[in-house]
């Protein structure tokens, strides 16, 4: 038997950080919400108790260090499953772009392993344990649009956006999150981003206001250290995109635009200088 499941990609419309805590990671404040750029896990069955993982790029790791592969052995260990699993990594996502791709596969393999092998644990347990691989992937669990508190496990879902474009754009660069999280100085932050501003947009289904209050802080590391993602923002801004923002860690910049007659332009504007463009739907 064959099961496949879909990996959409995550932006974050609000990002705050609210404190560091004791245990190292961030207390943070976010709103999380799907776009429909994915990549696709084909899982099957293996005769041999083992984990096979496999992909059509060559720039990630298929060892135990891919978080599908993790998803894998961490759900055999706790549910006992003594069954291996082949699961092919179908990579639409750009990867280390501050869009939850590998979260995002290691939920959808929590998923569909759930379901390959019966195993009936419920969405909640699912999350605990995506917690346990890491802070985005029970968002990735659930999917939809979601208020992210915590270091990022605590959900609360919530309306999702109103219908619109999403523009895309990674520039040449890699980022760590480790090392963004880690050079933000989180007591001398400056301004905040308004969750109240954002979740009423969201609730009145404004798409003017969202763009208003798109804010991240973590923009304030990134932004500095590599001048070329506020380049890009502006970019964006200036071929006519209604709002941009940097998405997590970034580098990954994404421009809201609700006319479709915009896109030609931005999206050729930007490819002038920006391999990495996609056009892409909020997934409401
Ligand atoms: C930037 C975001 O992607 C926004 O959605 C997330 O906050 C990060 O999520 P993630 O990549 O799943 O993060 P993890 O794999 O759990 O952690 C990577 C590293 O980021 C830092 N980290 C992450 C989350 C958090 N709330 N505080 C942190 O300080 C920690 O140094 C951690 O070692
Ligand atoms: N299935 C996977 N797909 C992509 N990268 C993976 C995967 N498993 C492990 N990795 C490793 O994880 C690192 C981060 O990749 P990923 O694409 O998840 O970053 P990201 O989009 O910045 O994530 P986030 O937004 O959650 O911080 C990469 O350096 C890659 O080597």
């Amino acid at each position: 038997m064959k099961i496949y499941e879909k990996a959409p990609a995550k932006i974050n419309l609000l990002l705050d950080v609210l404190r560091k805590r004791e245990d190292g990671f961030h207390e943070v404040e976010m709103i999380m919400t799907m776009v429909d750029l994915a990549d696709r896990l084909e899982m099957s069955e293996l005769p041999r108790d083992t984990i096979i993982i496999s992909s059509q790029v060559g720039y990630i790791p298929l060892d135990e260090k891919n978080l599908a592969f993790q998803a894998a052995r961490l759900i055999k260990e706790r549910y006992d499953v003594r069954k291996g699993v082949y699961i092919h990594l179908d990579k639409k996502i750009p990867v280390a772009a501050g869009l939850a791709g590998g979260s995002s596969d290691a939920a959808a393999a929590l998923r569909g392993l759930n379901r390959l092998w019966g195993l009936g644990i419920p969405q909640d347990e699912l999350c605990e344990l995506g917690a346990e691989l890491g802070s985005d992937v029970p968002f990735c669990v659930t999917g939809g649009t979601a208020i992210a508190r915590g270091r990022g496990e605590k959900l609360e879902h919530i309306q999702p956006p109103p219908q619109c474009w999403v523009v895309l754009a990674k520039p040449p660069i890699n980022v760590s999150t480790a090392d963004v999280y880690g050079k933000l100085r989180a007591n001398e932050l400056h301004s905040h981003p308004s969750m109240a501003g954002m979740t009423e947009a969201l609730a009145q289904g404004s798409f003017n206001e969202m763009c208003r209050q798109l804010g991240n802080v973590l923009e304030t590391v990134t932004l500095k250290a590599y001048p070329e993602v506020l380049q890009l923002k502006e970019s964006m801004l200036k071929l006519g995109a209604d709002g941009v923002l940097m998405s997590g860690s970034g580098p990954t910049v994404f421009g809201l635009v609700s006319k479709q007659a915009k896109l030609a332009r931005i999206y050729n504007g930007l490819r002038g200088f920006c391999k990495e463009v996609y056009v892409v739907r909020m997934l409401t």
